[in-house]
């Protein structure tokens, strides 16, 4: 357990005292000037998962500190960014929300909405999450390893949080059948080739082995299983061991409730706005797409991240997608988080983020779309009130349960041009 950021402020308690210790521990035993090597943007992931001191937020960009209504959300926690940390521009909304948008002049293509998900649309994705999606015929990250409930793992440990669950080594015969193994933890910086329509065909007929599970994962129960639940797959299957779709596997639909959020994100926004200033770089032969969205924009694809407080996203680019300038929507909920966003490598300094519960962040666009980012910390004791337990509605509590060490990110992107099924040989 994590100490409560109030203590860790304080120089006289002991949880001050504890990491302190720890901090000069880890300081003692590093290289000297390995800093040095450091690139922009890995200094920056270290310098906001630290634990000791805590990190300082003055640079970190937190748009709710604009928005009146939600003052008692952001005395949450004492995690705070500041309004003015990054240059940004506001925009007017499509929509009638009355909030605006905001766009990077630095980075084209980026867009923030900040609570653009009402409170109960926030519940009612948090509920999908959990209780709908981590389920089969969708893919988690504990599939691999361990033999899950056929209800799926949030519902078997409603029903029965003290049930054993096993590992899938030690329970069948199938790991002769396996070559790659997927990481078990934290997703990991495998570099791949990036898709597009020329190398789509070869992409897809790449072989795509099953994961190997894990031969030293314990038997555990329903209830210390789920905090290790990192992932589960949205629409077309994603294989983590090419970092390629997977196509010959068809696809899931993606859930009415997430393509409607996502369809009036993209909406929203005017475009024409957006990438006004843009040199019309990197979109390809025809004009930029981005003048079609309203008809072309079709989320089939994508990943629910679930994060415990201690948990980190390192930096990557979302690169497996044949349409690379689409649109990819991305809904936090929950705790709050820092997101740092960069550019084409890991040497341009990253932009940091403060991601609320209800925000969404568009990537779009050649540069955007391919820009480095990542999650090097979930902000404990952020919950918005509205995520909290509640009397009148009972049903909440197990949510509101797991919400208090947790962050939930659903990311949905754009695969194929809307209508584009891809043919292969062994489909
Ligand atoms: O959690 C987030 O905000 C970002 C997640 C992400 O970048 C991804 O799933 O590729
Ligand atoms: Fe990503």
């Amino acid at each position: 357990m994590t100490a409560p950021t109030a203590d860790l402020l304080d120089p006289t308690s002991s949880a001050y005292k504890k990491a302190r210790k720890r901090h000069i521990k880890t300081i003692k035993n590093r290289r000297e000037n390995v800093e040095a090597d450091w690139t922009p943007f890995r200094a920056a992931e270290k310098k906001y998962k630290a634990r000791f001191p805590p990190p300082d937020l003055s640079h970190v960009l937190d748009l709710a500190l604009a928005d009146g209504s939600r003052a008692k959300e952001i005395e949450m926690g004492w995690w705070k960014g500041r309004v003015d940390a990054v240059d940004v521009k506001e925009i007017p909304l499509k929509h009638a929300s009355g909030r605006p948008g905001y766009v990077f002049p630095d980075l084209p293509g980026l867009v923030l909405l900040p609570r653009f998900v009402t409170d109960d649309t926030q519940r009612e994705l948090v509920r999908w999450a959990l209780h709908d999606h981590a389920r089969p015929p969708n893919v988690n990250n504990l599939d691999t390893h361990y033999v899950l409930p056929p209800e799926g793992l949030w519902n078997s440990y409603i029903s029965s949080p003290d049930l054993v669950i096993h590992p899938v080594a030690s329970s069948s015969g199938r790991s002769h059948e396996i070559v790659v193994a997927e990481p078990a933890g934290p997703r990991t910086l495998i570099s791949n080739p990036p898709a597009s329509p020329a190398s789509f065909s070869s992409l897809a007929s790449e072989p795509k082995p099953l994961a190997a599970p894990s031969t030293t994962v314990l038997p555990l129960s329903t209830s210390a299983l789920l905090p290790k639940l990192r992932w589960a797959n949205i629409g077309w299957f994603y294989h983590w061991g090419t970092k390629q779709y997977d196509f010959t596997r068809g696809k899931e639909p993606v859930d009415p409730r997430v393509r409607q959020v996502c369809q009036n994100a993209v909406s929203a926004v005017p475009w024409e706005v957006v990438f006004e200033s843009d040199e019309a770089e990197g979109w390809g032969e025809d004009e930029p797409d981005w003048k079609r969205w309203d008809e072309t924009y079709e989320p089939d694809a994508g990943i629910v991240n679930f994060y415990q407080t201690k948990d980190t996203l390192m930096a990557h680019v979302d690169r497996s997608e044949v349409c690379a300038t689409s649109p990819l929507v991305s809904i936090s909920l929950g705790n709050a988080a820092v997101f740092l966003i960069g550019g084409l490598t890991r040497d341009v300094p990253p932009v940091p983020i403060l991601l609320r519960s209800g925000d969404v962040v568009i990537m779009s666009g050649p540069a955007c779309r391919r820009a480095y980012h990542g999650v090097p910390r979930i902000l404990e004791n952020t919950l918005p009130s509205h995520l909290h337990v509640t009397s009148s509605d009972e049903d909440w509590t197990p949510y509101a349960e797991y919400l208090k060490s947790a962050r939930i990110n659903v990311n949905v992107r754009q695969v194929f041009p809307k209508g584009f099924e891809p043919h292969l040989e062994n489909h």
